[in-house]
Formats: structure tokens, C-alpha cells, sequence
């Protein structure tokens, strides 16, 4: 028997905030013609640099150490214009006395740009650890954590229904990127190895449009994406759907000055080299 050609290996975030493009990939039957993968942001991002996947959202900051090895694909972005609901600085002590702070370990866009927002911002020199996402391990390490997905996203929750009563300080990243910079945040862009784009921009393309389509399906139907999903979640119907329309998805002029604004500060301090140009799929 002919073996045929291989299905494209591509990567899913494991997070809630990547459930709207899974819904769209189920609904159009499109999730039959790719081998998936769903892992946490920073195994995904590892994944995809060792060429053990050919196409996957990867963090901004991984995205931006091998933007040479890397084409993104256009109109596809995990970020937000303002408040994120699911990227948090946690704080047991008011922010002024954070001396140590937790940095979760499947992030590595979200603890750069809390560092950036301590150091620079702030004026404060906290020392780091990083750790698992767990929010009462991290807090008993450190005066403050960052945290990223469901985690993160029930903090939130929690501290919107105990108010007052609520005993963490909380600070939402895109939140703070926003009044900080005046732009949005783009977390985490779609990419396809350079060499599978060259060898397969066709397959390339149907990945994107599928994923494109995919998403526009399901926030086209938002409150039944919400209400199937929180069948197996913690979270309400009401919940999913206000996270789900929060998030932007997108990556237009705007979402693409935020990334320029944040790559710019990232490479200013050595954290990540000078972004030159970001070079697209061809779709
Ligand atoms: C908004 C989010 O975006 C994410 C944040 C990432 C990071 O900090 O490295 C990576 C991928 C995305 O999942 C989130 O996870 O809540």
C-alpha cells in the first residue's frame, strides 16, 4: 500500500483560550487532515524550534529568539487589547515590597513582560524563581506570582466574586501592557517551520485557512462554544463566553506595533536579538 503523504504535525495550546480554534477545527471536519498536538505554550513553543512540529502557536519571546527559522502566519494571534483576564502578577504584599516573585513555568512571554513592568515601570529589582503554575505553592516561594491560562483565568473570577474580601493583590498584564505602551499584546503568534513553508506552502495554506475559518465559526457561535465547553470546565457558560470575546485573536497594524513595541524594550534589555522583520506565510 501507497504510505501518502504525512498530515501535517501541528501544535495546540491546551489552555482555554485556544478552545475557540479547536470548536472550529472539529466543526469544519478540518481536524481529520492534521496530526495535533496539545501541550502547555512552553513545551509547544521547544516543539516546534527542534522541527518536532511543522506549524504551532508559539509564545511571542520564542517566536522572536528564531524569527529566522520561523514565517508567522497572518490574522491568527493569542493577545488582547487591554485586560487579558488570563495573564496575572498575583501579589501577597503590596507591590512596592515585592522582593521575590514566582514566574510560572509555561510561560515565557507573560514573565518577560511582568519583568519589564517591575523593573521598568515599577523601579523594583525582585529576585526570580521560576516554578510549576500552582498560585498557593508559588505565593508560599514569593510575595508575588505570574500566571498564565485556566489557571490564572479562575484568579480572576475568584477575585471578581470575593472583592474586597479577596486577600491578593492582582495585576492584569494585558491590562498593564496597555496603559503602559498604549497598544495591544500579542502573547502568542501561529508560525510554520521556514523549511516545511518552503517545501509545503500549499499544505501552509490549508492549515491557516482552516484555522481561520475555524475561528471565525466559532465566534460567530460564542454562547454554544461557551455552553459545551463548560460542561467539562469549573467554569459558567457566561464566563467562557465573555473570555472567549475578551480575547483578540487578531493580528492587524495595531496588534503588530505591540509586538514591534515589546520586541523593542525585550531587545533593549538582551532578552530576546533585534527583531528585524517578521516574515509572513504566504496564504
Ligand atoms: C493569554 C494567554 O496567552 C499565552 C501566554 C503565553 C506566554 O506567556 O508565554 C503563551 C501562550 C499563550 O497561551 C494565556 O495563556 O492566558
Amino acid at each position: 500500500m501507497n504510505s501518502g503523504p504525512a498530515r501535517p504535525r501541528v501544535g495546540h495550546i491546551q489552555f482555554l483560550n485556544c478552545l475557540p480554534l479547536y470548536w472550529g477545527l472539529v466543526h469544519s471536519g478540518a481536524l481529520l487532515d492534521l496530526e495535533l498536538t496539545k501541550d502547555t505554550p512552553d513545551r509547544l513553543a521547544e516543539a516546534l524550534v527542534a522541527g518536532d512540529l511543522d506549524i504551532g502557536p508559539i509564545s511571542l519571546v520564542e517566536y522572536l529568539r528564531h524569527a529566522d527559522e520561523l514565517v508567522v502566519l497572518p490574522d491568527l494571534a493569542v493577545g488582547s487589547d487591554g485586560p487579558v483576564l488570563s495573564v496575572l502578577l498575583s501579589t501577597a504584599v503590596p507591590l512596592a515590597e515585592v522582593r521575590t516573585v514566582a514566574l510560572g513555568s509555561t510561560s515565557r512571554t507573560s514573565v518577560l513582560l511582568a519583568r519589564m513592568l517591575l523593573e521598568e515601570l515599577h523601579g523594583l529589582t525582585p529576585t526570580y524563581v521560576t516554578m510549576p503554575p500552582d498560585l498557593p505553592l508559588m505565593l508560599r516561594e514569593a510575595d508575588a506570582a505570574v500566571i498564565i491560562g485556566d489557571v490564572a483565568l479562575r484568579e480572576t473570577y475568584e477575585a471578581e466574586r470575593d472583592g474586597a474580601a479577596h486577600p491578593l493583590g492582582l495585576i492584569d498584564l494585558g491590562a498593564a501592557w496597555r496603559d503602559w505602551s498604549g497598544l495591544p499584546m500579542v502573547f502568542a503568534v501561529w508560525a510554520a517551520r521556514r523549511s516545511f513553508a518552503d517545501q509545503h506552502p500549499g499544505v501552509v495554506k490549508e492549515v491557516h485557512d482552516a484555522f481561520r475559518a475555524g475561528l471565525d465559526l466559532a465566534l460567530g457561535d460564542v454562547a454554544a462554544v461557551a455552553a459545551r465547553a463548560a460542561r467539562f470546565e469549573v467554569f459558567d457558560p457566561a464566563t467562557l463566553a465573555r473570555y472567549f470575546t475578551t480575547l483578540d485573536f487578531s493580528l492587524g497594524e495595531r496588534q503588530q506595533a505591540g509586538i514591534r513595541a515589546f520586541a523593542a524594550r525585550a531587545a533593549r534589555r538582551g532578552d530576546v536579538p533585534p527583531l528585524r522583520t517578521m516574515t509572513f506565510a504566504q496564504v
